[in-house]
This record gives C-alpha cells, sequence and structure tokens, in this order.
C-alpha cells in the first residue's frame, strides 16, 4: 500500500461482516467474515458466481438490511447498528442506491428531467442543474422532457443513473447496473458511470456478472465466492502463490477474472514466493 493510500481514511470500510439468514430452522451463511477498504474515488466491481454473496454484501452497505455481525462505515456514518431515521440521512447525502430494477428508483409518469428534480432534497432544490447531470450520463436533449415509460431501457438506465448522482452521494452502489442490456447500452452505461466517477468524484461498488463491465470501468475486481473475499485484483491485477516445482495454480477465481484467451503480464510479487499477475495492456511488451 502506498503512503497516499495510508494518509486517505477509506471511504468505506467494512469489518468482520457476517450475515446469516435464517431459513425454516436453517442458517444459511451468505457473508462470513469479509473485511473491505475502499478508498474514496475507487471504482469497485464485486464479481463471483450465483449464491456467492455479492447482493448480499451490496444490501449491507447500501443499509437494507443489518449484519449480523461486523461493523460497517461509509463515508464516516457507522452503518450496523443505525436507526432507520439516521439512514435516510446517510442514504440521502452520501450514499445512493441504483436498484437491479431501475423503475423503483424512477417515477414512471414523470419526464426524465421530472425523475432528476425529484429525488433532490430540500438543501440541494435550485442549487443544481438538472441538465448538467443529464449531460454527464449523456441523455440528449430532447429525451429530456420524454416520460420514462415510453423512454428505452438503456436511456431508464442513464435516468436511475443520473437520478442517483444527483445529489451527489460520496458513494454509489450499483446492482447489475447493466444486465438487462447489450453492446452498446452497456458501454453508454459504463461511461456514465465513469463520467459520474470523474467529474463528480464518485466512489462505485457494483455488482456484476460481467468481467467485460469490470473491464471498461478499469474496476478494481473483487471476487467474492462462499460468502468470503477470494481475490482482490487492485488496479486489475491480483496476488498469486507459487507452488513448490513454481508453477501457479489456476484456480477457478483466476480464470474467472483472466478467462482463457486474456493477455497476461507476471513481476514478482511482494513476497519471495508470490507473483503478481495483470491483464497485458497495449503498452506492455
Ligand atoms: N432472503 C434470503 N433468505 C435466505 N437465504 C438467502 C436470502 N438471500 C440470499 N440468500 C442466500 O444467501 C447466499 C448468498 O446470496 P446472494 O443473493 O447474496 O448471492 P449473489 O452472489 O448476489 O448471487 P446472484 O449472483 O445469484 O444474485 C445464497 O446461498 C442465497 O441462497
Amino acid at each position: 500500500m502506498s503512503v497516499t493510500d495510508d494518509a486517505i481514511p477509506p471511504i468505506v470500510s467494512v469489518e468482520g461482516l457476517v450475515q446469516i439468514y435464517r431459513l425454516e430452522g436453517q442458517d444459511v451463511a451468505a457473508l462470513s467474515g469479509v473485511n473491505l477498504s475502499v478508498q474514496p474515488g475507487e471504482i469497485v466491481a464485486l464479481v463471483g458466481p450465483s449464491g456467492a454473496g455479492k447482493s448480499t454484501l451490496l444490501s449491507v452497505l447500501a443499509g437494507l438490511m443489518t449484519p449480523s455481525a461486523g461493523r460497517v462505515r461509509i463515508a464516516g456514518h457507522e452503518l450496523s447498528g443505525n436507526d432507520v431515521g439516521r439512514l435516510d440521512d446517510v442514504r440521502g447525502s452520501d450514499l445512493a442506491v441504483l436498484l437491479q430494477d431501475v423503475s423503483k428508483n424512477l417515477l414512471p409518469y414523470l419526464t426524465v428531467r421530472q425523475n432528476i428534480e425529484l429525488g433532490w432534497p430540500k438543501r440541494l432544490a435550485g442549487t443544481i442543474d438538472a441538465d448538467a447531470v443529464l449531460d454527464i450520463v449523456g441523455i440528449p436533449s430532447e429525451l429530456r422532457p420524454q416520460p420514462v415509460h415510453g423512454i428505452s431501457a438503456a436511456t431508464r438506465q442513464l435516468t436511475a443513473i443520473a437520478a442517483t448522482i444527483a445529489t451527489n452521494p460520496s458513494v454509489l452502489l450499483a446492482d447489475e447496473p447493466t444486465s438487462s442490456l447489450a453492446g452498446v447500452e452497456v458501454q453508454a452505461v459504463t461511461d456514465a458511470i465513469l463520467r459520474a466517477n470523474k467529474e463528480l468524484g464518485t466512489t462505485v461498488i457494483a455488482v456484476t456478472h460481467d468481467l467485460d463491465v469490470a473491464t471498461a470501468l478499469d474496476a478494481r475486481v473483487i471476487t467474492i465466492r462462499d460468502g468470503r473475499i477470494r481475490m482482490d485484483a487492485r488496479g486489475g491485477s491480483t496476488q498469486v502463490l507459487i507452488r513448490d516445482d513454481g508453477s501457479i495454480p489456476l484456480t477457478d477465481d483466476i480464470f474467472g477474472q483472466f478467462p482463457a484467451g486474456t493477455p497476461v503480464t507476471l513481476r514478482p510479487g511482494d513476497d519471495a514466493d508470490t507473483f503478481v499477475v495483470r491483464r497485458a495492456t497495449g503498452g506492455d511488451a
């Protein structure tokens, strides 16, 4: 970790997070001791197989469920154990949540622009230009007076992103933001998230099944499996342990992050018996 990383306190900090669902007398451990620290301005992609615990982690971060154990701090607010009133304050200012079903973020009979203005708390009313927010997500002017029920799925997704970033939250949590989209629509959404990150400094934590989305976002990729963080690939790289025979074990997690055909480079890791694997870029020899 660099000196700068040490100097800036994390915007999201999770310690020993455990989430147990009680189901007909049976306990399901969805999260089994998750520790996570996210710096301001980072884009984090949460990846992993179905049932890994990704949505549960996002829900706990969003304050939508109280964890069975552990601590969660977001933008200086202690979320665990908060009462609903204080959580609403946090969600209305420092934290924004983009649900998987974005229709829940929007009112269908209001226009695109009205949906943006609607979410503004009193302190922000009139102080932000809705068009500036719509510019960031890339919705053209002619679509802004249209009711949301008549626009395409991709524009609806962009409207929902605009509505969530309109209050200038420190942290945006997004559950599968591109899941119902394809091709250029996916790119429109990743571009919108990247612009929010660059222009507003929004820290983004997004659950995604799509590693191409993680790559397009140039995200720190965190792989979750069986309720634990298995891999944390900062800056598109990951540290792997070399076996005694000098080979590198290609586990499912590594394959998940670097699917067959992905060009990678290797360099020695922090410890003598580790290597850092990272996606090769155009500049790599
Ligand atoms: N409300 C619930 N009640 C009981 N068990 C649940 C509940 N929600 C999730 N689980 C269980 O917790 C574990 C983690 O689920 P979670 O939805 O967080 O995983 P996920 O990685 O988001 O999966 P997916 O990619 O399929 O959405 C799974 O075993 C799941 O069956």
